[in-house]
């Protein structure tokens, strides 16, 4: 698969700090890439920097080869669409003088499907938007941005608010999407199971750096896990090239350790007497973004990480 997009060592001041530090990622010609990261991690400010609406104080973006200059190219913002919550349409519109406006402003504006889209989520078209509900202004923005029919999506949280059918519905919609049109898509979440079913690839964010990026799948087998029952582990964790240690407060303790350093760590293990373990060699995406982040030295106290 060839790559469409690309940043390169994208970095963004916001307020003062580092929202971004020399970010850089790739992405797949009609794939679905996440971004992932703590709150305030800048997921959200790249995706605005991709949208042209910040610029960026260095690096560079690539589409398909060639570097474009998001925030002072209007062209380019007419080939994507961004939904994010925290950028809404003029309130006193109603859906259909909003989607008069998509016609106006982007070349591929696809009025049957928004009128489609709309009806099938039995949105209300001569409503004015600041009397729908939050869950259904998200409706409206996905459905708006599938009708600019966008080479590339860029989705900041897109199902926050909405019920779990909808939901469902949207996902399929934007499953559809990508593998009718060619899009690609580039979602923020912090929903690690949408994610696992819908995104082929990730970066992850912490403190306005990437701290990983690749395929899903490598991250699967990123980190292995050791489950030891012994006692004494505090002074092993010292020992082992484990990244961290856990227990589950009865007497199990388990360890995340780098895929490339499980043989030194059982090996160890074993030097200090412990036989019997449990070794799983591929984690859940849920699993191993916690351990991510864990190695990034993100931790609240209820960890419980020795
Ligand atoms: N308009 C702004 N003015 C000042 N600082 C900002 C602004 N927008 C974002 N920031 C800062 O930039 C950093 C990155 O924020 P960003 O919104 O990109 O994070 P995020 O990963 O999307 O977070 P979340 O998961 O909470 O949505 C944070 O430290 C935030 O406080």
């Amino acid at each position: 698969m060839s790559n469409v997009l690309a940043v390169r060592n994208v970095s963004k001041q916001m307020g003062g700090r580092h929202a971004l530090s020399s970010v850089s990622f790739s992405v797949h010609h009609g794939s679905i890439h996440a971004l992932l990261g703590a709150n305030g991690s800048g997921k959200t400010t790249m995706l605005r920097v991709l949208a042209g609406l910040y610029r960026p104080d260095a690096g560079e973006i690539d589409w398909m080869g060639q570097c474009v200059l998001p925030w002072a190219d209007p062209a380019w913002r007419t080939e994507l669409a961004l939904v994010d919550p925290l950028i809404s349409p003029p309130g006193r519109l109603t859906l259909e003088e909003w989607g008069a406006l998509g016609a106006r402003m982007y070349a591929n504006w696809d009025e049957h499907r928004f009128i489609t889209l709309i009806t099938n989520l039995e949105l209300p078209r001569k409503e004015r938007i600041r009397r729908l509900s939050l869950g259904m202004l998200t409706q409206a923005k996905l459905a708006f941005a599938l009708a600019v029919r966008p080479r590339l999506l860029l989705l900041d949280e897109p199902t926050t608010g909405l019920d779990p059918v909808v939901r469902r519905q949207m996902w399929q919609w934007l499953l559809a999407e990508i593998a009718d049109a060619g899009t690609t898509a580039v979602l923020a979440t912090h929903d690690i199971d949408d994610m696992e079913q819908l995104a082929d690839s990730a970066t992850v964010f912490f403190k306005g750096r990437a701290v990983w990026s690749g395929e899903l799948e490598e991250a699967k087998a990123q980190f292995a896990k050791v489950v030891v029952r012994a006692t004494g582990i505090r002074a092993l964790a010292s020992l082992a090239p484990a990244v961290a240690w856990q227990t589950s407060g009865h007497g199990e303790w388990s360890a995340m350790v780098e895929r490339d350093a499980l043989p030194a760590l059982t090996a160890q293990l074993r030097e200090a007497g412990v036989n019997q373990m449990m070794v799983q060699e591929r984690l859940p995406l849920d699993e191993w973004f916690r351990w991510l982040m864990r190695r990034e030295g993100y931790v609240r106290d209820s960890d419980k990480i020795s």
